[in-house]
């Protein structure tokens, strides 16, 4: 049983290496920021596994880019038969319970006990997956995440969640499990996708619309941070920050924000949560999409219709749903889905929220930049209001494909 801590000593504190968040139940971990975490000159990541078996895990891209450094620091770090490295299918349609299965079995035959450590090296697929496996594996093991996307670095690695998707329906089941470590190395970032950045922008722009106008400035002034060559934005220029610096400005405010976020409640005792914001419409998308429309993706274009339900309800003025519409497009994110984007779907999807809420929406819209407002019940959103803030997004994306260039095929 954790010892509760009070409110005084609650909280998430920032250092040069990381953060340490102490919830008001008492749980508390450590996200650390570190560079080069599979350099065998780097302690920790033996350090939070050090006298235990380990049993990696890791998915097929990332072990083709990183498994030789990761069998490399294994074997110099702990004695032969002490540890494994894994690899899983990856994709989200292998989020779900026959791969956690395989992860059990896999880690049984490893000879791991009660005693031992999981560890997940990867995006949140493989995180989310080791995590839930790692909560349920004898009743619960060390589970230690070495996070490699955009997305697990601000989002998957600051929290507790772990789960799969099942009965149809995103994150159905799962655990809150905390991680004894999160490991955030900024240089995996470099081998990610574009769509993958991209993804992870979009749970940065989450955490800018609904907290903070200047990460959310920086963002407009800067859509190419991770991605292509761009000047300081104007907003960070007294910082004197360089490449580097805004990207660590947008990684660690993320994830700061995140952080803070979650720590009150970070068991879902209150089921409205402004972190929802971009999770009502988005989860059901992924799924009818068959996951053609990734996480990140749905997050954008529920925040973009979330914005433009705000705008129609006279929640949000019309030119900060512009500026927030404008910047997912910016980021190269889609702002609206023809296949998915229909009246029908969109109203499957607030039932479903209604119903995981506790029977309340709670609908996070935002009410100006950097800040939020709950739609608490499903009366308050008319069904012509759905349709208006539906048929404004496909104009858009109309335009859109309307004005972009003919461009061959890549
Ligand atoms: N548990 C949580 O709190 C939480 C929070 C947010 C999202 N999620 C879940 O996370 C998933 C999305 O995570 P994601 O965006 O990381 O997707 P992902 O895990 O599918 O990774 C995206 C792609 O990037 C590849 N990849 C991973 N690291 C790489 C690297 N360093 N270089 C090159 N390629 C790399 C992967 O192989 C994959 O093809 C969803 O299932 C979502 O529900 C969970
Ligand atoms: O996607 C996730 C968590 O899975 C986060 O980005 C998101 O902000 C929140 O946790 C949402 O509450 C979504 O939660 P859930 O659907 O995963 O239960
Ligand atoms: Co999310």
């Amino acid at each position: 049983m954790t010892a509760q801590t009070s409110a005084a000593e609650s909280g998430v504190r920032g250092d040069d290496n990381g953060f340490t968040l102490r919830a008001p139940d008492g749980t508390s971990y450590r996200v650390d920021l570190t560079r080069e975490v599979l350099s065998p000159a780097n302690p920790l990541l033996a350090e939070c596994c050090e006298g235990r078996r380990v049993v990696a895990f890791t998915g097929p891209t990332v072990d083709r880019l990183y498994g030789r450094q990761l069998r490399a620091y294994l074997d110099a770090r702990f004695a032969p038969g002490t540890w494994s490295v894994h690899v899983l299918g990856g994709g989200e349609d292998r989020k779900r319970m026959e791969t956690v299965e395989e992860i059990c079995a896999l880690a049984k035959s490893a000879g791991l006990d009660r005693g031992g450590v999981m560890l997940a090296v990867g995006g949140g697929v493989t995180c989310d997956l080791v995590g839930f496996a790692a909560a349920i594996y004898c009743r619960g093991v060390r589970y230690v995440k070495v996070n490699t996307t955009l997305v697990g670095q601000i989002d998957v690695g600051v929290g507790v969640k772990t789960g799969i998707n099942a009965l149809g329906t995103k994150n159905m089941l799962g655990a809150y499990h905390p991680p004894h470590a999160s490991l955030n190395d900024p240089a995996f970032l470099r081998s990610l996708a574009p769509r993958d950045i991209r993804c992870g922008l979009g749970e940065t722009a989450k955490m800018a619309i609904i907290k903070d106008a200047r990460l959310f400035q920086a963002l407009e002034e800067c859509p190419q941070v991770f991605q292509r060559p761009y000047a300081t934005p104007a907003s960070l220029a007294e910082e004197g920050l360089g490449r580097r610096g805004v990207e660590d400005y947008v990684l660690r405010t993320s994830m700061r924000l995140m952080m803070e976020e979650l720590c009150p409640n970070l068991r879902e005792h209150d089921l409205a949560r402004l972190v929802d914001f971009g999770h009502t419409f988005g989860p059901v998308m992924e799924t009818a999409s068959a996951y053609r429309i990734a996480h990140g993706e749905s997050v954008a274009i529920d925040m973009a219709l979330s914005s433009e339900l705000a705008r129609v309800l006279g929640l949000l003025d019309a030119r900060d749903c512009e500026r927030i519409v404008a910047l997912i497009d910016a980021l190269g994110l889609p702002v609206f889905d023809p296949e998915t984007c229909t009246p029908e779907l969109m109203d499957r999807a607030l039932k479903a929220s209604w119903e995981r809420r506790g029977r309340r929406l709670h609908l996070v819209v935002p009410d100006g930049i950097g800040s939020a407002v709950f739609v608490d019940d499903l009366d308050d959103i008319p069904g012509a209001a759905l349709q208006e803030a539906l048929d404004a997004l496909a104009a858009r994306a109309q335009d859109a494909t309307a004005a972009a260039p003919l461009t061959a095929a890549c």
